[in-house]
C-alpha cells in the first residue's frame, strides 16, 4: 500500500546516507521512498530530488536532469522547487564544461560469447548440443575443445521474478538493475520499472496489488502464467498454441536467428513447457494454482480444465528447473527466481566444469576447466560443491530434492574439502583479494585461467581450487559493478 509515512522514513535514511557519501545505500533508500510515496505527492518529488543529488555527486549529469524533471512535476513547495531549479542550473553548467570521455562499458566488453554463436539460438556457442542418455536424461555437451574462461551461454531467463525484499533495486519486469532510473508503479508499492515498455506490460496489470504474503515461488508461477497470456493474447490462444505442439522440443529445435520473428516468444513458451517435470515438494503447492489465476475470467469447463493442467505442468517444471539469481557471490539467499529454456539442461556436478555468473538480468555460463570436444558440461546446483559440503550431505540433498544419486568424480572418489586438498606448488602465492581497477582484476582472472590450464593434470589440488574460487568472485565483481 502507498504510504507517505513509510516513504518519508526511507527519505530520511537516504538523506543521512547521502550526507555520509554512502551513495549506494542512499540510492536504495530513495528508491524505497519512491516505491511507497503516494502518487503525485510532494513526497514523490522529494525522492526524485534526492536521487538527482546522487547523480550530481557521481557526475551522471543527464540522469541528474531527468530526475530533476520528474521531481518538478509534483513539487508544490516553492522553497523546494527553487532548490531543485538551482541544482538544474549547476548541472547545466557542468554539462557545458564537461569534455570527459565516455567510460568503457566494462560489462558488455567482457561478457561476450567466446565462440561463434549457434546458428538458430544466438545466445549460445555453436559448439553446444543437447544430448540424451540414461544417466542424466537430456544434457549439454560440446563439439569443440573449450578452455578455462570460455563464455558459452549468455541467457536471459524467459520467466523471472524478483525477491520481494529486492523490489527497490531492480525492474519488476525485466529485472535489469538500472537502479538510478527506476520509477515506481503509480498504483501499487510492489513494483518499480526501468522503462515505459516495462511499466506498460500486461503482466504487471495482473500483478499490480499491495499483497505482502506472496511467496517467491508463487510469484514465479504467476509470472509464468500471465506472461504466457500476454504473449498469446488470451487463454483461448494459449490453449491453441499448446495444442499445436505435437512432440516435446528443446529450444535447439526452434529457430531464433531472426530477432524480429513474431513467433520467437511463442516458441520460447513451447520450449519451456517441454522441460523436465517433477512433483512439487509439498502437497500444498498444488493449492497455489487456484489463487494464481484468480484475475482471469474463466468461461467454460473446458477452459477451467486446460488452466488447471497448464498450471500443474508449470509447477512441476518449475520445481526441477528453477534457478536463483545471485548478484553477489557471498549472499546465501537467492535474490531472484528464474526459469531458462537452455540452461535448464545443464546437469549437476559437485565438481562442475562450468560456472554460472549472474550479470544484470542474464545468466552467463563460463568454463572453469579445460573441456574436451565430446565431453559433457556440468554446473553446480544449489551451491552444493565438494569444497563446502561433505559427501554425505551432498548425497542426501540430491537424493531428497532431485531424486538422483550424484555420481560425479568428487562423489566417486570422495574428494577432500578445500583445506585438506593436496598442495602441488611450493612457490604458489595466495592470490590478491583487493583490486585497484577492473582492468587489474581482469588481468588476474586471465592469469588464474592460465595457471588452471597449465596444471590441470594435478587436479584436484588446493591451488587450482583456490584460484577457481577467486575467479568466481572476480567474475561477479566485473559483471555487477555499480556505477560508482
Ligand atoms: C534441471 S534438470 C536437467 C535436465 C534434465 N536432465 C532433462 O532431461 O530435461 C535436472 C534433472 O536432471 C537429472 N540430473 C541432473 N544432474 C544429474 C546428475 N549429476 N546425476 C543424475 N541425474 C542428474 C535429474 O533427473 C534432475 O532431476
Amino acid at each position: 500500500m502507498k504510504s507517505n509515512k513509510i516513504a518519508e522514513s526511507f527519505n530520511l535514511k537516504a538523506s543521512e546516507c547521502l550526507a555520509a557519501g554512502k551513495y549506494t545505500e542512499a540510492l536504495e533508500n530513495y528508491n524505497q521512498s519512491l516505491r511507497f510515496a503516494v502518487n503525485k505527492s510532494q513526497m514523490l518529488s522529494d525522492a526524485y530530488a534526492g536521487r538527482s543529488k546522487i547523480y550530481y555527486e557521481v557526475n551522471q549529469l543527464e540522469n541528474c536532469l531527468k530526475n530533476i524533471k520528474k521531481s518538478l512535476q509534483t513539487c508544490i513547495n516553492d522553497e523546494k522547487c527553487r532548490k531543485i531549479e538551482s541544482l538544474r542550473e549547476k548541472c547545466l553548467d557542468q554539462i557545458n564544461l564537461s569534455t570527459s570521455e565516455k567510460k568503457e562499458n566494462v560489462t558488455s566488453e567482457f561478457f561476450k560469447l567466446s565462440h561463434p554463436q549457434h546458428k538458430r539460438v544466438p545466445f549460445i556457442a555453436g559448439c553446444l548440443e543437447v544430448r540424451e542418455n540414461d544417466v542424466y536424461g537430456r544434457y549439454i555437451a560440446t563439439t569443440s575443445d573449450l578452455k578455462p574462461g570460455d563464455i558459452v551461454v549468455i541467457e536471459e531467463p524467459f520467466y523471472k521474478v524478483l525477491d520481494p525484499k529486492r523490489r527497490h533495486t531492480r525492474c519488476a519486469i525485466c529485472l535489469k538493475q538500472n537502479m538510478l532510473n527506476l520509477f515506481p508503479c503509480v498504483k501499487c508499492s510492489n513494483a518499480m520499472f526501468c522503462s515505459r515498455v516495462c511499466s506498460e506490460s500486461v503482466v504487471h496489470r495482473y500483478e499490480c496489488n499491495d499483497s505482502k504474503d506472496d511467496s517467491f515461488d508463487k510469484l514465479l508461477l504467476q509470472r509464468m502464467f500471465y506472461q504466457a497470456i500476454e504473449i498469446t493474447g488470451s487463454l483461448e490462444e494459449l490453449q491453441k498454441l499448446m495444442n499445436r505442439q505435437t512432440s516435446s522440443k528443446t529450444i535447439l529445435d526452434f529457430d531464433f536467428s531472426d530477432p524480429k520473428n513474431s513467433m520467437n516468444d511463442k516458441n520460447r513458451i513451447l520450449a519451456t513447457t517441454s522441460l523436465a517435470e517433477r512433483e512439487p515438494w509439498s502437497a500444498e503447492a498444488y493449492a497455489k494454482y487456484e489463487s494464481v489465476t484468480q484475475q482471469l475470467q474463466i468461461e467454460t469447463e473446458d477452459e477451467r480444465k486446460f488452466l488447471q493442467n497448464y498450471l500443474v505442468r508449470c509447477l512441476k517444471s518449475m520445481t526441477v528447473n528453477f534457478f536463483h539469481f545471485f548478484w553477489s557471490p557471498t549472499k546465501i539467499e537467492g535474490q531472484g527466481l528464474a526459469l531458462c529454456s537452455l540452461a535448464a539442461y545443464f546437469a549437476h556436478s559437485c565438481d562442475p566444469n562450468v560456472e554460472k555468473i549472474d550479470v544484470d538480468n542474464k545468466f552467463v555460463f563460463i568454463t572453469k576447466k579445460p573441456i574436451k570436444a565430446g565431453e559433457q558440461l556440468f554446473m553446480n546446483y544449489d551451491r552444493f560443491s565438494f569444497l563446502t559440503h561433505t559427501l554425505k550431505d551432498r548425497q542426501d540433498y540430491f537424493n531428497k530434492i532431485y531424486t538422483f544419486q550424484c555420481a560425479c568424480n568428487a562423489c566417486k572418489d570422495d574428494y577432500p574439502m578445500l583445506n585438506k586438498l593436496p598442495r602441488i606448488d611450493e612457490k604458489f602465492i595466495e592470490p590478491e583479494t583487493k583490486f585497484e581497477s577492473i582492468a587489474v582484476a581482469k588481468l588476474q582472472y586471465q592469469k588464474n585461467c592460465d595457471y588452471i590450464s597449465a596444471n590441470m593434470d594435478r587436479y584436484p589440488c588446493y591451488e587450482i581450487c583456490l584460484l577457481m574460487i577467486q575467479n568466481y568472485r572476480l567474475l561477479h565483481a566485473i559483471g555487477n559493478k555499480l556505477p560508482f
